[in-house]
């Protein structure tokens, strides 16, 4: 018999931290992302709800996955920043690894992305200042994300956009270091990974391109109908800009899909850019964006 998405057969409906005695309720299954499981959970006697990553540890049993998960953990509990998604605590018991991290009740920009497909310019300022705000603190603390895509860009009740998932994050040790791999599969993944040239901090200016192509255009820049393809596509950067995106958003996009990482501009040097600097840049979005474009007369 196949097992339910939610198969929660190891995960107590009541789970204990037995580092401090707090319990929590498991309450609503969210979905999955690679190993973990994320579900609702309510603290007994606080009534706080967390977004609950739980990972079983029967996935966990060669070394380098528990490394992995070890390394996710020490970066993202390291971490305090308004567009970073909060790391509250970890703790495990004999089945289960549980990080307990800040709810987003609006999902992510994936869900907004699938209802509303191209969004307006104002709309893609307002979220990129935040996205680029969130990265270059990152890159400040010289941690590179490694997987920034729209379904690890959490949003809150305010719309604000909340990074979330250190899964493949990984820490520049010293300056001018390439990293040579990463353990794993990023969706906006940068040529130089492809081509194992070595990379650094221009991944995720090239990850950033992608989302910012996808939510002016509607749809990612390499997508093609086999993985073989995009990947062909990436190594060539062959992608095109429609001509209704404006002159100042094109110049971006491309000046962040440039084929040598150190040609593309940092984060600090894209918040300075025409299009982020010249435009209306709404301080607040209603929730009524998340299905239907606003008007800003
Ligand atoms: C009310 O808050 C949420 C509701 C929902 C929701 O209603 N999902 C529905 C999907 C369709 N099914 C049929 C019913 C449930 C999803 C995420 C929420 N919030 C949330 C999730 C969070 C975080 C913060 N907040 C953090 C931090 N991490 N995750 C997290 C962790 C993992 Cl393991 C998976 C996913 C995940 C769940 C589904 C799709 C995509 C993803 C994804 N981005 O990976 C998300």
């Amino acid at each position: 018999m196949s097992k339910r998405e939610d198969d929660a057969s190891t995960i107590p409906e009541t789970i204990v931290d037995r580092n401090n005695g707090f319990s929590y309720i498991r309450r609503r299954f969210f979905g999955k992302g690679g190993f973990a499981k994320c579900y609702e959970l309510e603290k007994v006697g606080s009534g706080v709800i967390y977004a609950g990553k739980i990972v079983s540890k029967t996935l966990l049993m060669k070394e380098n996955q528990k490394e992995k998960m070890a390394q996710e953990i020490h970066i993202h509990r390291s971490l305090e920043h308004r567009n970073i998604v909060k790391f509250y605590t970890y703790f495990e018991d004999t089945h289960n690894v549980y990080v307990l991290l800040e709810l987003c009740r609006r999902r992510s920009m994936m869900e907004l992305h699938k209802r509303r497909k191209a969004l307006t310019e104002p709309e893609v300022r307002y979220f990129m200042k935040q996205l680029l705000e969130g990265v270059s603190y990152l890159h400040d603390l010289k941690i590179i994300h490694r997987d920034l895509k729209l379904g690890n860009l959490f949003l809150n009740d305010h719309l604000e956009v909340k990074i979330g998932d250190f899964g493949l994050a990984a820490k520049i040790e010293y300056s001018g270091q390439r990293k040579k791999t990463v353990c794993g599969t990023p969706n906006y993944i940068a040529p130089e990974i492809l081509t194992k040239k070595g990379h650094s901090f221009e991944v995720d200016v090239w990850s950033i391109g992608c989302i910012l192509y996808t939510l002016l255009v509607g749809r990612p820049p390499f997508e093609t109908s086999s993985l073989r393809e995009t990947y062909n596509r990436i190594k060539k950067c062959e992608f095109s800009i429609p001509s209704h995106i404006s002159e100042n958003a094109a110049a971006m996009v491309h000046s962040m899909l440039m084929p040598d990482p150190l040609q593309r501009p940092s984060v600090k040097q894209l918040l300075r850019s025409d299009f982020m600097t010249i435009g209306y840049c709404p301080r607040d979005l209603p929730p009524s964006i998340l299905t239907t474009a606003p008007r800003f007369d």
